[in-house]
C-alpha cells in the first residue's frame, strides 16, 4: 500500500528524514513512535505531500509520488491541530470532503449518518462542533476523514488533547472500528500506550531514522538497543560481559536466558526480573522508593556500590522504603541488548 524508498528531508544540514525505507501493507495499523524532534510529522507530511522529498521515493499502491499533489494521493488526514469548522454543524464538517468529491447531497446525507454510527456519535448532524466535549470532536474529526474512504488514514497525535481515560477507551475503540472498515494506517504519536494499543506494528523513530520495528509485543519483549529501551521506559542498563549462561555486571553475576550473544554488551533486566529476596542473600540494596501502581508496587533499590534498579513487586509483599534487603535476577527477563545505529 505504501512503501518510502530512502526518503530524505532536510531542514539546512540537519536531516529530519534520514534516508527512511518503510512498507505499510494493506489492512496494515502501523503507528510510529520516537521523542520530540525525531522526525514523526515530517514523515506524514511527506507521505501526504505537504513536505517535498530532497531524496528517494513515497510510493502509494506502486505508484511515485513525486510531483502528485495531496488532494490527489487519496490519503486521510486527521492531524492534532486539524481544527473543525466551527461554524458549521456535526454533518457539515463530515460532509466536507464528501462535496468536495461532488457526491449529491441525499448521497452525502446518508454516508454522514452512516459515518456518525461508526464513530459512536449517532444521531450527532445538527449539533454544533463548538458544544461537543472533546472526545466527541475528536468523534467528529475522524469521521471526517473517514469520510472520502482514503486508502490509507495518517493520523497525527489523534487523542493527544484528550485525558487519560478517554484515550484509552477511544483507541481501543479505533482499532475495532479500523478492524471493520478494513482501514489502513499510519499513525504517529509520542505516547508509547497509545501507540502499542492502537497498532499492528510500532515504528520507533531517532533522528530521523527507524531504531527498531516490529510488533508491540516483539518490540516491547525485545527492544533492540539501549536507546529503544529506555525511551520504552526500561532504565536497568548496565554494561556486562556475557559468558556463556550469565554475565558479569555491576550489580554482580547474573543469569541470561540461553542463546544469548557472547562478549560484552549492554544488559537491560526488566522491572519484573528484579526479585526482591531476604536480606543477606543476593546484592543487598536499601528501599529508597516505593510507588503504588495499580496491581503491582515499583521499587526504587539502591545498591551500595552499583546503579540503582528498579523492582516490581505485588503490592501485598512491597517492603517499606528504609528497609534493607536482597536481590536477584530472572534470567528470562534479561535482554542483551544491540548497538544504537550510528
Ligand atoms: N519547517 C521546518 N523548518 C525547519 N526545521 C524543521 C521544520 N519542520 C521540522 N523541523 C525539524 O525537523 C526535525 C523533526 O521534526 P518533526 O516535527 O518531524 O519531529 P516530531 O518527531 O514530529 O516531533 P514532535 O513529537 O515534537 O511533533 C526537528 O528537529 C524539527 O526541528
Amino acid at each position: 500500500m505504501l512503501r518510502l524508498d530512502g526518503a530524505t528531508v532536510r531542514f539546512g544540514a540537519r536531516a529530519a528524514l534520514d534516508a527512511v525505507d518503510l512498507e505499510v501493507a494493506e489492512h496494515e495499523i502501523v503507528c510510529v513512535l520516537g521523542p520530540s524532534g525525531s522526525g514523526k510529522s515530517t514523515l506524514l507530511r511527506a507521505v501526504a505531500g505537504l513536505q517535498p522529498l530532497d531524496g528517494g521515493r513515497v510510493l502509494l499502491g506502486g505508484a511515485d509520488q513525486s510531483g502528485v499533489p495531496v488532494h490527489r494521493r487519496g490519503v486521510g488526514l486527521m492531524f492534532q491541530d486539524h481544527q473543525l469548522f466551527p461554524q458549521r454543524d456535526v454533518a457539515g464538517n463530515v460532509a466536507f470532503g464528501l462535496r468536495m468529491h461532488g457526491v449529491s447531497r441525499a448521497g452525502q446525507a446518508a454516508q454522514v449518518g452512516e459515518l456518525l454510527d461508526l464513530v459512536g456519535l449517532p444521531g450527532a448532524e445538527r449539533r454544533s462542533v463548538a458544544e461537543l466535549s472533546g472526545g466527541e470532536q475528536q468523534r467528529v474529526a475522524l469521521a471526517r476523514a473517514l469520510a472520502p474512504r482514503p486508502r490509507l488514514l495518517m493520523l497525527d497525535e489523534p487523542l493527544g488533547q484528550l485525558d487519560r481515560g478517554l484515550r484509552e477507551r477511544l483507541v481501543v475503540e479505533l482499532r475495532q472500528l479500523f478492524g471493520r472498515l478494513g482501514t489502513t494506517v499510519l499513525a504517529v504519536t509520542h505516547d508509547q500506550g497509545e501507540a502499542f494499543a492502537l497498532a499492528d506494528r510500532v515504528v520507533v523513530m531517532r533522528d530521523g531514522r527507524i531504531a527498531q520495528s516490529g510488533t508491540p509485543l516483539d518490540v516491547w519483549q525485545r527492544p533492540a538497543s539501549e536507546f529503544v529501551a529506555r525511551f520504552l521506559g526500561f532504565d536497568n542498563v548496565v554494561p556486562a560481559t556475557v559468558t556463556g549462561e550469565s554475565a558479569d555486571t555491576p550489580w554482580g553475576k547474573i543469569p541470561v536466558p540461553p542463546g544469548s550473544p557472547q562478549g560484552e554488551r549492554r544488559l537491560m533486566v526488566r522491572p519484573m526480573g528484579v526479585r526482591v529476596v531476604p536480606a543477606g542473600q543476593g546484592l543487598p540494596c536499601t528501599v529508597a522508593g516505593r510507588t503504588f501502581r495499580g496491581h503491582h508496587a515499583a521499587l526504587l533499590l539502591h545498591p551500595s556500590d552499583a546503579p540503582p534498579l528498579e523492582a516490581e513487586v505485588p503490592l501485598r509483599t512491597a517492603p517499606e522504603p528504609g528497609a534493607r534487603v536482597g536481590v536477584d535476577f530472572a534470567a528470562d527477563e534479561v535482554v542483551l541488548l544491540g548497538e544504537d545505529a550510528p
